[in-house]
């Protein structure tokens, strides 16, 4: 097949790959349930434990059904020796989302069942996953600090016990608060660029931890959930609000990207935005952050003046973690903490009724020629 001969639809955009029953994104309302529920009222209403819970079994739990979740999730959140001392020999210089996806992959090493692709075995894996991953990156940053690590506290919830190992302390409720919406806000979005990556490595019949893997690997360039990072690193270099117009301007005009702006479905805004920013000015408030609160405003004007493009969730994103007090390049590694849930029920989903992901291409290279002998092709 040749390229001349067919559409091309670069990146898939527009393209309807498989059928999914885990969350619908609707660009023409801007909303997002999760198996049926809006996503605003998940984050008005529950806490992370039970989102997940929601997201791998269809439903919310009851008051015992969540209990035994929470239980299971808090029992599993220590690390082995072995994967201590093998993070803790990690360069520093590689990025903490190195780390995890280094993590993870000794996790499978580890698990003599990681090849048993059944249902029930890749859910207790996934909340494996999930409990383990905050305690890996608390881990990280304490050691890129030189300072020594806090174990999980099993008294805690997700979201606390995570302030907790980081910091040693859990702060006031507004910044758990934010903390645990962009949890929820972050958890699913159907097929987007990771779980797309998990869903094709599961389609092979490869196992769950190698899906995680490859996910997070796809999840941590800048186009996709690396944006979170980027964000933060334009806010600093633009440094005072007065600024962020002329900025903006002038990015554009270099045809410059600018991050945590545009998305490849949502294109009249993010329906996760509003609720995000909700819970970030509560906390910009509590915690002096009107700079920042500043500066958003005026890159989200100027943006949707100049160009008519909207924020993403990882626009509010990036200055919430950042008035939180962590490291810029954690915010995408929280995001893997959270969007845990979303892959690894895809990858559930891609098991159920499996066909192999396998497009095809049109080739634009050279024509068909013959292979020169030897004494031809090598001489001189
Ligand atoms: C959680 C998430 O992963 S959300 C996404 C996070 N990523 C980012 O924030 C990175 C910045 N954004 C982008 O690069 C893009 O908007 C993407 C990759 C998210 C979506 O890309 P696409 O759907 O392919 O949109 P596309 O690139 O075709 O954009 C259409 C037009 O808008 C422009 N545009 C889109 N986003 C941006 C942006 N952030 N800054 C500047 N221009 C932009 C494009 O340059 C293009 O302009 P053109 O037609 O003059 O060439
Ligand atoms: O859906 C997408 O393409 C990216 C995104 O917003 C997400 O993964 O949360």
């Amino acid at each position: 097949m040749n390229a001349q001969d067919v559409e091309i639809r670069k990146g898939l955009a527009g393209v309807v790959v498989d059928t999914t029953a885990i969350s619908k994104v609707m660009e023409e309302s801007n909303s997002l349930t999760y198996r049926g529920y809006p996503v605003q009222d998940l984050a008005a209403n529950c806490c992370f434990e039970e989102v997940a819970y929601l997201i791998w079994h269809g439903d919310l739990p009851n008051a015992d059904q969540l209990r035994r979740f929470m239980e299971r999730e808090r029992a599993q959140r220590e690390l082995s020796r072995s994967m201590i001392s093998l993070l803790g020999r990690l360069p520093d210089s590689c990025h903490p989302m190195d780390t995890l996806r280094t993590a993870i992959s000794a996790l499978g090493a580890e698990d003599p069942s990681s090849e048993n692709n059944d249902p029930r075995a890749n859910l207790v894996k996934a909340l494996t996953m999930m409990a383990k991953l905050p305690t890996v990156v608390a881990f990280d940053y304490r050691r890129r600090r030189g300072l020594d690590r806090i174990p999980p506290d099993p008294a805690l919830g997700f979201a606390e016990n995570f302030f907790h190992m980081c910091f040693g302390a859990v702060p006031e409720p507004e910044t758990v608060r934010c903390f645990e919406v962009s949890l929820i806000l972050y958890a699913e979005h159907s097929f987007n660029a990771s779980t797309f990556t998990a869903r094709v490595v599961t389609s092979t019949l490869s196992d769950i931890y190698s899906a995680v893997t490859a996910a997070i690997g796809a999840l941590k360039g800048s186009l996709h959930g690396g944006a979170n990072e980027a964000v933060m690193h334009m806010m600093l270099e633009i440094g005072d609000p007065i600024r962020a117009g002329d900025w903006l301007r002038d990015a554009l005009a270099t045809r410059r990207k600018v991050m945590g702006f545009g998305h490849r479905v949502y294109k009249h805004g993010d329906s996760r935005v509003p609720t995000m920013k909700q819970a970030f000015l509560a906390m910009a408030a509590k915690k002096h952050g009107q700079k920042w609160v500043e500066m958003y405003d005026a890159l989200e004007r100027t943006m949707i003046e100049e160009k008519g493009i909207h924020p993403n969730l990882d626009f509010p994103t990036g200055p919430a973690y950042y008035l939180m007090g962590f490291d810029i390049p954690m915010f995408t590694p929280i995001f893997v903490m959270s969007r845990i849930t979303g892959w690894t029920a895809h990858i559930i989903e891609q098991i159920e009724s499996n066909s192999l992901i396998r497009p095809l291409s049109a080739y634009s290279g050279a024509e068909q020629r013959t292979v020169p002998a030897p004494a031809s092709r090598l001489a001189g």
